[in-house]
Formats: structure tokens, sequence, C-alpha cells
């Protein structure tokens, strides 16, 4: 405890923010307090702060990058999202990069992003390096791609995505405008550990502040062909109180597409998230105002992006007038095949993730095309070397390409919309659906169903026990089907990189468990294939009984 103390009045003392000045010097004077642990409070009264547990679980570790940079919540210590973890990241990346190179800097409309993206700047030009930041808060993509567009040696984009608003991140790009992955990612760590006191830190002031010409050049650069027969084609659409609303709207006009109905309760942006429990478009209810939305607009596609915009969301009418959302596996294998029709060329290559579904193998090989798999984050997808002309991932993200390739090195949930909404208008050209075109492949090349279970926890201890537990003791059986293989991924499979996680092979299925590396949750990937036979409908009612099953007995095995 004293170890901590010591840390925490380090922390304390350099801290240029008075509000976690505020709340850590409240910690300390309560760890000062022992507890009084013999007098139980009623569960209706406030727990008297534990000011000790409160030191151990901001002090005692930090944080680190997971599957998109460093990602926690906002407050005072190490393992917490603050300004002074935003400068120390900040002069560990300037520290790691050469003389005369340049940084370019984005940010979100959450709380404390714009703040963390000045101090990024004060820092990388402190450090003798050119920044450039971003105008407003903007789409995490336009990030992305303003990296390599100004030739910069990296990018930082201030965000937590979807996470839950107490929630801030920092997403680092390399100059190949994709997240770093190892060894980078190490390298920037141990500067990070390398930086002294913040306070101490040269803070410059001669950064260049972006116009709409950035937002221009992703548009153009975006060259969205004007799509063909979109006349009348209605979208329902919501940005979930994040920033993906304006510039969409831009791609939509640009391309020739009606403008989308925007669902007016989350328009705006606002760091709340007054709306939705979780502005992930994954979470349930997340969909509910966009689809209220399109019923009443009748339209023909609904879209949500997640509040960076790197996300997409999409649901249709079913055939008996309700509403379906489509997995970002499905979309992913639309997609893919809209980008094929399009493009040409054998040497053409797309890929996913182990955790996503298999199907986008079994369509590469349909069309001749090269594939492979990566390790989960957007950011291993980039990595595949060749003609990458489509990458997506279960977790809603996609980068479409065309002809030359892929033009943004991450996600992109705002040109994925644009391609979703072409595909759906050529689809409606031909008097068909996306429900259609998914029968379609299902016929092609069987029926490929996924689905996901989750397990949020408070303390990242269970997570570990659970994976121990799964490790230790295998199960040979799940759901009535035997299971031939487990591949342990922390051993390195296939020629991937080692990574926490467990795949289990079973007869018709496939289920990968792994830690999340952005939220304190478990995640099982579950996906059974079959042939589609005569009839698709009767073949989708046997997977989901297949894959409710399957959810059952792992939940029970994590439990
Ligand atoms: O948060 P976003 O939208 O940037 O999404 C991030 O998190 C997702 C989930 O990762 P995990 O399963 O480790 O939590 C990743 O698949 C994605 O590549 C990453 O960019
Ligand atoms: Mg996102």
């Amino acid at each position: 405890m004293t170890e901590l103390r010591a840390r925490a009045e380090l922390w304390l003392a350099q801290d240029p923010d008075p509000e976690t000045r505020a709340e850590l010097s409240a910690l300390l004077d309560a760890a000062a307090e022992p507890l009084n642990n013999t007098a139980e409070p009623l569960s209706n009264e406030a727990k008297p702060l534990d000011g000790g547990a409160e030191l151990r679980d901001r002090f005692g570790t930090r944080l680190a990058f997971g599957t998109a940079g460093l990602r926690g919540e906002l407050g005072a210590g190490p393992n917490r999202m603050n300004r002074v973890t935003v400068m120390r990241a900040a002069a560990g990346l300037a520290a790691r990069l050469p003389a005369g190179s340049g940084v370019v800097i984005g940010f979100d409309a959450r709380h404390n992003s714009r703040r963390f993206a000045e101090d990024t700047a004060a820092v990388v030009t402190g450090a003798g390096l050119r920044a450039w930041l971003m105008p407003e808060p903007l789409p995490t993509p336009v990030l992305a791609f303003a990296v390599r567009h100004l030739g910069a040696a990296a990018g930082v984009m201030v965000t937590a995505s979807h996470n839950p608003p107490r929630d801030n991140g920092y997403k680092v790009y390399w100059s190949d405008g994709a997240q770093i992955v190892p060894p980078v990612d190490r390298e920037i760590s141990e500067a990070i550990d390398a930086v002294g006191r913040v306070d101490g830190l040269p803070l410059g002031e001669g950064w260049t502040v972006l116009g709409d010409e950035i937002v221009e050049a992703y548009l153009d650069a975006l060259g969205v062909l004007p799509v063909a027969d979109a006349d009348g084609l209605k979208v329902a659409y919501t940005p979930m109180h994040g920033v993906g609303r304006d510039v969409l709207l831009r791609t939509f006009e640009r391309a020739g597409i009606p403008a989308p109905a925007v669902v007016a309760e989350q328009a705006e942006p606002d760091p709340d998230f007054p709306t939705v429990a979780f502005p992930n478009p994954e979470e349930p209810g997340a969909m509910d105002l966009v689809l209220a939305l399109a019923a009443r607009t009748g339209a023909d596609l609904v879209i949500a992006n997640d509040p960076d915009a790197d996300r997409l969301a999409l649901a249709v009418p079913t055939r008996d007038g309700g509403w379906r959302a489509l997995t970002g596996d499905e979309v992913g294998g639309l997609l893919a095949e809209h980008v094929l029709r399009h493009t040409s060329g054998d040497d053409r290559l797309v890929v996913t993730t182990i955790v996503s579904s298999s199907l986008l193998g079994a369509i590469a090989r349909g069309h001749g095309v090269r594939f492979a798999e990566t390790l989960t984050g957007f950011k291993w997808i980039m990595k595949a070397e060749g003609r990458l002309v489509f990458g997506y991932e279960e977790a809603l993200g996609y980068s479409v390409g065309a002809e030359g390739g892929v033009i943004v090195h991450d996600k992109d949930g705002v040109s994925a919309a644009v391609a979703a909404a072409s595909l759906t208008s050529e689809a409606r050209a031909q008097g068909r659906s996306l429900l259609d075109l998914l029968d379609d492949q299902a016929r092609r090349y069987g029926l490929h169903a996924t689905a996901q279970l989750s397990i949020r926890v408070d303390d990242l201890s269970l997570i570990t026990d659970a994976m121990a537990r799964l490790r230790a003791e295998p199960p040979k059986e799940v759901a009535g089907r035997p299971v031939d293989a487990v591949d342990d991924l922390a051993q390195g499979v296939d020629g991937l990189p080692p990574t926490d996680g467990l795949r289990f092979r079973l007869d018709g299925a496939r289920v990968v468990v792994r830690p999340s590396g952005t939220e304190p949750k478990l995640k099982c990937y579950l996906e059974v294939v079959a042939p589609a036979g005569d009839d698709v409908d009767a073949a989708r009612a046997r997977a989901a009984a297949d894959l409710a099953a399957l959810r059952e007995a792992f939940a029970g095995l994590l439990a």
C-alpha cells in the first residue's frame, strides 16, 4: 500500500487536470481511513469508498495496447484514461518516431476527446515533430485515411468507439494507415514506460488544424461511382449519437443515393448516449429507434454506424412485414460478393479473422480469388499481403475496395454503408432483396450460420479463471457433438502469432473462445455449417436451434 500510495502521490503532483486531481485526493484520503468492515451497509445505502481497493485498481497496473489501442474508463491513474495517460502515450509515440516526421490526430465526440487530442498535439509538437489536428469530431476512417494522405508517420484517434459513456480510448496508426501491431505496439509501450513526469514534458503550440479539405479528400478518394437504380431507395439511418452523420450524408449525396432518413434523437453527437444502454449496434435494443423510423418511413434498408463510424450494422424488411438485423458475417458475405462482382483478376485477395465465418473462404474459392485468415482485430486484416479488395470481421467491420484495392486501411462504416445501399439498389432493380441474396449464398456455398455469446464481467480474473479451466479440462463433447480437435491459439496455430484463445472443432461446427481486448468480456464465437437443401428457411431454423444449443452448452462451461 505504501508503494501504491507513493505512485498515486507522484501522479497527483504532475496531473494537469483539476477534476482527476480532486478525485485522486479524495481516494488518497479514503485510503488513509481504515474501512470498518464489520458493519456491512444495507443494500440500499451507498457503499463506503474503499480507497485501498480503488488505488490498487488504478495504480496496480496500467492500460496496455489491446485489440484497438488503449481503452478504459475515464479517471485518475495509469489504469484509466486521463490527461496524464494520454500525454505519456503521446510522448512514448513521439519518442518512437523519426525526427522531422508528423502525426495526424483525430477525435470523436466523447467526454474529453478533444482535450486528449489537443494534449497529444502539444506533446508531439513539443517533441519537435509535426502535428495535424482534425477540425472537429470526425469518423475514425477519415483519420485512418488522413495518415496516408498527409504522409504522416503515425496517427492517433481519440475514441472508445462503441464502449459505454464513461470510457475513452486511443487508437494508434502507423504510416501505412493501419493500426499498430507487434512489435511496434511493444516498442511504443516501452517508450511510454521510459517517459518521466508529464509536467516536465516540453509542450508545443504550432500544430496545424486541418480544414474541411481533409473530408473532401477522403470523399474524393472513395471515388464512389454513381449508384445505378438508386432512385426511390429508402434508407433509415442512425449515427448512434456519434460522429458519422455528416460524412455519411455527403458520401450518399456524391453517390447519387437519396438522402437517408436520420433518427432525430440520435443524430447529433452526444457523449452520454442518452437513448441507448450501450451505443453498440450489436447490443440488444440499440437499433430500436432506427427500426421504428424504418417502419414509419417504409425503408428498404436500415443502417446504423457505431459512434466513431467505423462499424456498420444493417437490418432489412422481412417477407412478413417485420425487420431482421443481419449479422456481421452475413453482411461480410454479401459485401464480399458485391466487391468480387465489381472487380476483376485472380490475384485479388479477401481477408477475414479466425473468429469470423468460414463462408468468406468458400466465396473466395467459388470466385477463384485468394483468401487469408488473420487474428482478431482489423489491424491484422490490413497486414495481409496482396491486392486486398475486401476485408471484414464479424464485429461489424468492413473495408470495401475497388479495382485498385482498399482505400482506407481500417474498417470504414461510411464507405461500407454506400456499398450496402448500392448492393440493395442493384438487387431491388431485379426485384430481389438482401434476404434473397443470402438464400442464394446458402444454396451455393452451404448455410454458414454464426452467433456470439458474450459474457460481461466486473472482475477480470473471472475471465482468466474461465480460460484456465477450459484449457485444463476441454470438453470432449458439446451439445451432442463430439469435439474433433481443440487448438490452443496461445501456441500459435496456422502460422498465426500466439494469442489468448481456444478453438474447438466439432462435427459441423466451430467455436472460438477468447477474452475481448477492448471490454471486460469473454467472447464465444459459434459457427454451424450445413447444406442448405431445397428449403433454406428450414435449414436456417435447424441451424438456429443448433447454435442455441451450442450457446447454452458454452454458457454452462464458462459459468
Ligand atoms: O471498438 P472498435 O469498433 O474499434 O472495434 C475494435 O474492437 C473489436 C472487438 O475487439 P475485442 O473482441 O477484442 O473486444 C475488434 O474486432 C476491432 O477490430 C477493433 O477495432
Ligand atoms: Mg468503432
